[in-house]
């Protein structure tokens, strides 16, 4: 080699090292640019403006008194239009206040003794205050109660509201403006939540506000005070309590504001005297999908493994507990660029920072195993990867890879999961459904603890602030007082689920939660502190109760997104779902109708279950524990070349309480068929079931001595007597059904349906509407020696086993009186209720 070529090359060399040191320099600066634009530079709803400060006004009214009272803890919700509370109803459920909701302005319905008490009172428009007042006995009974218990009340500003209303000691004025307001909260009694501010920050609201103004010598607090064109108006106010009012707090605009939902949660705690209150400390955890996931490009490194770290230190000192739970899937370690692979590792021997859960090895979905032994040995592939990189597992928790196999449940997925990983926990954002999240909630199912989960909208495409879905502003808005906010001031716990992709790019979630702890704590007293999971489950189901039990099943058919999680084998099976279930009462002909009906060609009945045989009862006992694939799985397919009508018959739904929400939930549009046979009748054949089963009372006491049971006689005598008895209040139970399905009750006749059935199942087809018509005199045919209708199979009766019809005496006369007095005014209610709703008599009614 010459000196010159060698020159040629050093220099060819010195200048690559310029300009890779140029461009070195260059990427560092727009790194160091945008990491201090994403972090420091404020955004414009956050901004403090620097407007013309206003005089800070001193708290006027006492602070808040607790009370010792035990009043149920409801909210009274009140409106002449029910569907003007529907934003509030729609809070106070997120919430998960009870409440009660009243719009009939009768004092009796209010106060009458069963009505359960309430702590606060909220009227859902000016209009509704200004209305309900004008129900003078109504008014001033609620009034006395609001004094007798010093419970004060709450008058909100609708949408609906577009005039001036009077309120007492108040003016209100309104204004079409929309645009941006400075804001200040003022240090009031009222506040707990929501911090006074004496900055203004900038906000922006909808149309159709009100200004609030008091009148001279009234005592009250201008809670949120704003200028709109540089003019100061008030927001909310609270009014003390005046002689002959209850203090009042009056928002002068809805409940959309940020800062209106902190103050409401705020007066609702003020006005119960704090027997409404929900914790100052919220609950929090950041779980990481998939680590390991993701194309070259998208993951990653190990600067962004140390911000990690970096910002699980910094936000320990303002939550406590805090790490990031991180999902992996060990197939995809190393799977980056140079830079990428190198952050694999690092996170492996920085693992100590992080708390692990197992996904699957390959990150494949769960459903796509139909069957246990395939989908636990793919997770034990991974458990073996974790095992041998000593990950620190968070104990009993995982989350499905793609959110697929909790909700809608995919047996398979919990049954591997508690064998290979003893997960005792997880969570979702599925149940019931994906929209609305405020209405998520959390369920119990073969010995799993399904959390609800929320979304931060930060999915696995989210890199970049700039390329943000409907740009940054819009993530900006969910950060200062929009859905992320929210969800931190309204939900007791979050679970917010994250992906690799949000740690590299711009660290987006890094970004996104940092801005949102400082908001929130700029705003509120709140505090966030995170709990290992088997202790953030077990103090989620104590607060809910009512979620520690099954989910209550809807149907994946009616939610698109629900049907595309559903493996593949299963996607048909919920169009076998019932088009009408016969719900009894017992002991009313329902298995011969059930039986009449099989002989029919297009109606097709379910299978048997294993333990209840021909009844399914499904929606009225523990069978629901066993899930909706076990329900599914008891019904023949539909078949496509012919119209057909599915059924179930299970005679114990009549009375269930549970069965009808359930149904209600899984099939909305379902036809009730209910068969009435005159109830004294029914009485006695349930007594004679009673006593074939040898059931003690019903061998002991004679059907006279059940009808004549009083109290202080035995009680398993009073409760035969009750069991027999009730379910003939044909009434009370119909009145729950028609009230649920409305006019998709039918109703057959179960006298005709003995005595002439071919006659009722002509009537029943005709009312259920029947794909086709057949004529049932060619099917049934009276059997002599049963003494009953049978139907005919080759030319021959196949009549009902001996369980049904049954031989025994006619009834004494004398029960007959008895009986027929007892039912007689309940009857008369069932006349009330069938005419009402247009439904035919039967023939023992007229
Ligand atoms: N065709 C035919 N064959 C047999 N039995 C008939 C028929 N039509 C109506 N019934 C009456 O049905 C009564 C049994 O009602 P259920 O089937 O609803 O009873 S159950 O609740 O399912 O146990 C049964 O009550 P008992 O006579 O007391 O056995 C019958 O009165």
């Amino acid at each position: 080699m010459t000196m010159s070529s060698i020159l040629r090359k050093f220099r060819r060399v010195a200048s690559l090292r310029r300009t890779l040191f140029i461009l070195i320099s260059i990427s560092v600066l727009l790194v160091v640019h945008f990491h201090y634009k994403l972090f420091n530079e404020s955004n414009s709803l956050s901004q403090y403006k620097s407007v013309q400060p206003y005089a800070q006004l001193s708290r006027q009214c006492p602070s808040i008194i607790k009370s010792s009272e035990k009043l149920k803890r409801n909210v009274l919700l009140l409106s002449i239009d029910r569907s003007r509370c529907d934003k509030i109803r729609n809070f106070i459920e997120t919430v998960k206040y009870e409440f009660i909701q009243v719009s009939k302005f009768d004092e009796n319905s209010l106060f009458d003794h069963d009505f359960p008490q309430f702590a606060s009172v909220i009227f859902c428009s000016f209009q509704d205050h200004n209305e309900i007042s004008t129900y003078q006995s109504f008014y001033a009974a609620l009034q006395s109660y609001q004094s007798k218990h010093s419970i004060g009340k709450i008058i909100i500003a609708n949408q609906t509201d577009e005039r001036l209303y009077s309120i007492p000691h108040v003016t209100t004025s309104y204004t079409e403006e929309i645009g941006e307001a400075s804001f200040l909260i003022h240090d009031s009694s009222l506040l707990r939540i929501t911090k006074a501010h004496k900055e203004h920050f900038a906000l922006s609201f909808h149309k159709g506000n009100f200004q609030i103004d008091v009148e001279d010598g009234v005592s009250h607090e201008k809670v949120t005070q704003l200028t709109i064109s540089d003019q100061w108006r008030t927001g909310v106010v609270h009014v003390c309590q005046q002689k002959t009012e209850p203090e009042t707090i009056i928002f002068g605009m809805g409940t959309e504001l940020f800062v209106n939902q902190m103050l409401l949660l705020d007066s609702i705690y003020y006005t119960s005297k704090g027997i409404l209150q929900k914790p100052l400390e919220k609950n929090i955890q950041i779980d990481i999908d998939d680590i390991f996931v993701g194309d070259p490009g998208t993951r990653i490194g190990v600067s962004d493994v140390d911000a990690m770290i970096e910002f699980t230190d910094k936000w320990k000192e303002q939550i406590p507990g805090f790490n990031f739970v991180v999902g992996f899937s060990g197939k995809f370690i190393n799977r980056g660029n140079e830079t990428e692979d190198a952050g694999d590792s690092y996170i492996l021997e920085k693992k100590d920072h992080f708390r692990w859960f197992g996904h699957m090895f390959s990150h494949m979905k769960a459903i796509m195993f139909e069957d246990d032994e395939s989908l636990c040995k793919y997770m034990s592939d991974n458990k073996k990867f974790g095992v041998k990189n000593q990950l620190p597992f968070e104990t009993g928790y995982a989350v499905a890879p793609h959110h697929a196999g909790v909700y809608p449940v995919h047996e398979p997925l919990y049954h591997c999961w508690r064998e290979v990983w003893g997960v005792k926990i997880t969570s979702t954002e599925e149940y019931p459904h994906l929209y609305p999240a405020t209405k998520r909630r959390g369920f119990l199912h073969q010995g799993l603890q399904v959390l609800p989960r929320q979304t931060c909208r930060l999915f696995t495409h989210t890199q970049f602030y700039k390329k943000f879905p409907n740009g940054p502003n819009s993530l900006e808005a969910s950060i200062h007082g929009g859905e992320l906010f929210s969800q931190l001031l309204l939900n007791e716990m979050n679970i917010f689920m994250t992906h690799m992709q949000n740690y590299g790019g711009d660290r987006l979630s890094l970004y996104t939660f940092g801005k949102a702890f400082e908001f929130l704590y700029k705003m509120t007293n709140l505090r966030l502190v995170q709990l290992p999971t088997q202790q953030l489950a077990d103090k989620y189901f104590k607060n809910n109760p009512k979620e520690a039990d099954t989910p209550t099943w809807t149907n994946p058919c009616n939610d698109k997104r629900h049907l595309e999680i559903v493996p593949e084998s299963r996607k048909d099976k919920c169009q076998n779902l019932p088009d009408f279930v016969i719900v009894g009462p017992q002991k009313t002909g329902t298995t011969a109708l059930m039986n009449f009906l099989k002989h029919h060609p297009t109606f097709l009945s379910s299978y048997d279950s294993p333990t209840t045989y021909e009844e399914l009862q499904f929606f009225s006992s523990q069978n629901y524990k066993n899930g909706l694939n076990w329900y599914l799985d008891l019904f023949p397919d539909r078949p496509s070349d012919r119209k057909t009508l599915i059924f179930e018959k299970s005679a114990t739904y009549f009375t269930s309480s549970p069965t009808i929400p359930r149904i209600k939930a899984l099939l909305p549009k379902i036809k009730i068929v209910s068969v009435l046979m005159e109830p004294g009748a029914r009485a006695y054949s349930w007594y004679f079931h009673q006593k074939a089963h040898n059931i003690p009372a019903a061998v002991k006491y004679s059907f006279m001595e059940v009808l004549n049971g009083k109290e202080g006689d035995d009680s398993q005598l009073l409760d035969l007597q009750n069991r027999c008895l009730a379910p003939g209040n044909y009434a009370k139970h119909l009145a729950k059904w028609i009230s649920a399905f409305e006019s998709n009750v039918v109703i057959v006749d179960g006298d005709k349906l003995k005595a002439d059935p071919i006659a009722a199942m002509n009537d029943f087809q005709h009312d259920i509407i029947a794909p086709s018509f057949v004529d049932y005199s060619k099917l049934i045919s009276f059997d002599e020696q049963k003494g009953f209708f049978c139907p005919l199979e080759n030319g021959k009766t196949r009549c009902l086993g001996i369980s049904k019809g049954r031989k025994y005496p006619d009834m004494p006369e004398e029960c007959r009186k008895t009986i027929d007095e007892f039912y007689a005014p309940l009857n008369e209610n069932l006349k009330d209720l069938l005419l009402k709703n247009e439904l035919s008599f039967p023939t023992w009614l007229k």
